[in-house]
């Protein structure tokens, strides 16, 4: 999965990801009132207008992306419902030949984190037959617990040839509280860059391991540093638009080749419609907003790697 990633981006030129973090405020009311009369005010009826909410969003900008990462928490909040409307959004990004990150930031102790992985990247056993749960192509990982809460997903990342994005140095403000605390005179964001390198060794594609890392666009100095520390992993940055990331500030996740990161935004894209910048689309045209939207990212990036 992770040459399938590369490839997409070297075809588009895009080296983002839309985030797919639906909440009913973005939605507009043509979907949620349609999704409503036939739902009733009921979580069923929140999860019919994200999944159609999303659906639009995919339609208008998926010829220019490589990768989607639906936020799980957002789907989770609906419950039962959410999470099909999560599950539907997941098969039709594929359809469109999309890679799909699953935002999920699980990892436990090994035996729950191995269903984890099954649940989330691989298949599980029912009797004499096999069965994907949710089927993304990568999921985030948090490594709190250790080599043994990642090495189930590693596991299943190999059997499935799909990948992992391990948390490193998060996008938010409070991220140094832990991450930056001193061990040996070294932030611990550092040790947890070494070990995803160290893991990521015994799982290489061509170029690039199928163990990455998420580190935040909001820290760029952090991200220069990183970027030395594992050189053959792929970094998903988060923390792009609505955060305050911009694209000079992205240009050292980017290796020589011009690839090594994947860029996230998703309040930036597909609330773009309620942006002044982008008001002109309106609520009817949100799609178009959210089209306008990565169009605008895509040069903003481009323009910051052709000037480093
Ligand atoms: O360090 C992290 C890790 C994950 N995220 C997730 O990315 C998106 C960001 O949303 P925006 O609307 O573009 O701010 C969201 O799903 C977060 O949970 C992150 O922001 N930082």
């Amino acid at each position: 999965m992770i040459q399938k990633l590369i490839s997409k981006i070297e075809k588009t030129h895009a080296p983002i990801v839309v985030g797919l973090d639906p909440m009913l405020n973005y939605i507009p009311k043509q979907i949620q009132e349609k999704a409503f009369k036939e739902y009733g005010e009921t979580l069923k009826g929140a999860g019919e207008a994200i999944w159609q909410y999303n659906k639009e969003i995919i339609d208008h900008v998926y010829d220019l992306i490589p990768a989607v990462k639906p936020q799980i928490a957002m789907y989770e909040q609906f419950g039962i419902e959410g999470l099909i409307a999560f599950k539907k959004t997941v098969d039709y990004c594929k359809e469109k030949d999309l890679v799909v990150i699953g935002d999920v930031k699980r990892g436990d102790i090994g035996s729950t984190s191995a269903a984890y992985a099954v649940g989330h990247l691989g298949k599980v056993q029912v009797g004499s037959q096999k069965f994907a749960g949710f089927d993304e192509d990568f999921a985030t990982v948090n490594p709190y617990l250790g080599t043994d809460g990642i090495k189930p997903f590693i596991d299943v990342c190999k059997e499935e040839k799909k990948g992992i994005f391990v948390l490193v140095k998060t996008s938010n403000p409070s991220s140094g509280e832990f991450q930056d605390r001193l061990i040996d005179g070294r932030p611990l964001y550092e040790i947890v860059g070494e070990h995803v390198a160290a893991w990521g060794e015994e799982c290489m594609g061509d170029k690039y391991s199928y163990v990455g890392a998420v580190v935040g666009a909001t820290y760029p100095e952090q991200g220069k540093i990183l970027r030395k520390i594992m050189p053959k992993a792929f970094i998903l940055v988060p923390g792009y638009g609505a955060q305050g990331g911009k694209g000079k500030d992205l240009v050292h996740f980017f290796n020589e080749d011009g690839l090594g990161a994947i860029v996230n935004s998703s309040r930036g894209i597909i609330a773009a419609w309620k942006q002044e910048k982008y008001a002109k689309y309106g609520e009817a045209a949100f799609a178009e907003a959210s089209r306008a939207a990565v169009e605008d990212m895509i040069a903003d990036i481009d323009g910051a790697l052709k000037n480093r």
